[in-house]
């Protein structure tokens, strides 16, 4: 063996995982290079997080070999401070911090509150200690800012500058599990400034991303994950999409197009009217939607976009102005009277809203359509055939249907979620972020389903942060700033760049770390 060790930062060979019948690691491995951003693709439930997990100690891998700067260790050994004393850190996709503390006592809450002679806290100290990293990591925050007062694209920066709060001890491997799913493009862009100095540096930086044009722009290599081994590392200058999405799919799965928008099937007056709405951020809204339309809603965190979705379901009831579904008003607050009527909300926060984590897949599957499937002596039956249909249709990774939900990777939770709410054939299907976290190939059967679902005449409104899936799916979209209406961008005009255009930021406090 010739090549010397420090060629990579960190190196792993042979790593397997087994979670009862699933394999979810299977002779995998991964090597960062110093100075570099590796981006780990793969589709739901290929084995990313679980590499991460097993490297990071927090899951116990059954064989294979690590090396971290120069400290070599057997990877069922691995123990979460072994590698931390290797020089490890891992920021995972929760990140960790608590919203209601600042951004000082979500430091010490990791490494301790420094103390008086006298025993109380030295707050003075605390507060130089995290100033002293703020500053070096150029976020523009003090330590006393409440973590839930900071931007997206900030928390995640206060979580990296934690997990690498003592690199003055050395060289340090950073690993990132999902750093941007929940991130509106702009706030990828400033953390990746961010870390592209970090790597300018000579951090090694490993982040996940199901974003293919974000390992393509931002990464110097790409690691693709598939069934849980490896199935191809290249540099990223070496990649384009298409290559990328076949190492994804596998020789079998090459996703069909996004269907086309069939001709005539918006149509009709107003399906959905929603006028002089004000609520939260929302100012005097005016919004309205056809029956086999599809509308997105751009604009940036904070800018009403998940308000509306609420206000129209009732889950947030709003100061003036009316919602109407095929001209009769909804009842402000009414959810259960928006559902009866055909209103379906797919929100954000998929897993704490809208899971029954302790149920089956099946069981998550098919909560919405009991009604349906309510013949006692029938439903398990039916039930398992719908479950096991719509697994094939979303290749949602499951060993079987009886799994328990919270055992399926994030991205197959999601999948099964949303899937769930296309089955209900809704008059008006409000959708947020639908496609979090979900992998390219799954995605562009949901963009069918969705469309599918439009052409049967149901109005669709999708808020997302992804341009390239407004741009996508979209028949036109609304971009909302500080609450109003500030474009709207018909089809024949609609790219990824007409609506990034639009979306303009409310403050800036980052922009001066680009
Ligand atoms: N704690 C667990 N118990 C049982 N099975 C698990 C567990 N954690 C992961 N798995 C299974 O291991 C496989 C790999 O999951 P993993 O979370 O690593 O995928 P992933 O590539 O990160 O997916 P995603 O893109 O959806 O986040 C999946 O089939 C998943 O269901």
């Amino acid at each position: 063996m010739t090549a010397p060790i420090a060629a990579y930062t960190l190196d792993a060979r042979g790593v397997r995982k087994r979670f009862g019948g699933t394999q979810a690691l299977d002779d995998a491995g991964l090597r960062l290079r110093p100075g570099t951003i590796h981006a780990l693709l793969g589709g739901n439930g290929s084995g990313k997080s679980t590499m991460i997990k097993c490297l990071a100690g927090v899951h116990r891998a059954d064989d294979g070999e690590v090396d971290i700067l120069g400290h070599s260790m057997r990877a069922c050994d691995i123990t979460p401070a072994e590698v931390h004393r290797a020089g490890l850190r891992v920021v995972h996709q929760d990140l960790g911090l608590f919203d209601r503390a600042s951004i000082a006592e979500n430091f010490a809450f990791e490494s301790g509150f420094p103390t008086t002679p006298a025993r109380t806290i030295a707050w003075r100290e605390l507060n130089r200690q995290v100033s002293r990293i703020l500053e070096l990591h150029r976020i523009p925050a003090r330590p006393s800012d409440l973590v839930g007062s900071l931007r997206p694209a900030q928390k995640t920066l206060v979580a990296i500058a934690r997990a690498l709060r003592d690199q003055h001890r050395g060289e340090m491997v950073l690993l990132l599990d999902e750093p941007t799913a929940s991130l509106p493009e702009r706030e990828s862009a400033l953390l990746f400034a961010a870390l592209r100095e970090r790597a300018e540096h000579g951090q090694a930086i490993a982040l996940v991303t199901h974003r293919l044009s974000e390992a393509l722009t931002v990464a110097d290599d790409i690691t693709v994950f598939r069934d849980g081994r490896v199935a191809g590392t290249l540099p990223a200058a070496a990649a384009d999409h298409d290559r990328l999405v076949s190492l994804l799919a596998g020789p079998a799965g090459t996703p069909e197009a996004v269907h086309d928008p069939p001709a005539g099937s918006v149509h009709g007056g107003s399906l959905l009217d929603v006028r002089s709405v004000s609520a939260g951020p929302l100012r005097d809204l005016d919004l309205t939607v056809r029956a086999g339309e599809i509308v997105g809603i751009a604009g940036l965190l904070g800018s009403g976009r998940s308000t509306l979705l609420n206000v129209i379901f009732g889950g947030v009831e709003p100061v003036s102005g009316t919602v109407l579904l095929d001209g009769v008003a909804l009842r402000p607050g009414d959810i259960a009277g928006a559902m009866a009527r055909g209103v379906a909300l797919v929100p954000e926060n998929r897993l704490r809203d809208a899971a029954f984590t302790t149920m089956s897949v099946s069981e998550n599957a098919s909560v919405t359509v009991l009604g349906r499937l309510w013949r006692l002596w029938m439903r398990n039956r039916r039930e398992r055939q719908e479950a096991e249909a719509l697994v094939r249709r979303y290749a949602v990774k499951t060993h079987d249907v009886g799994q328990p939900f919270l055992q399926l990777s994030g991205g197959n939770q999601q999948k099964v979620v949303l899937a769930r709410w296309l089955r209900r054939d809704p008059r008006l299907l409000l959708l947020d972020e639908p496609t979090q976290g979900v992998d390219v190939v799954a995605r562009t059967e949901i963009y069918n389903a969705i469309r599918d679902a439009a052409s049967r005449g149901c109005a669709v409104v999708v808020v997302s942060s992804d341009h390239d899936e407004l741009a996508t799916l979209c028949d036109q979209v609304v971009v909302l700033s500080g609450g109003k209406a500030v474009a709207r961008i018909p089809r024949a005009m609609l790219t990824p760049d007409t609506i990034t255009r639009q979306v303009q930021p409310v403050r800036k406090p980052l922009e001066s770390t680009s």
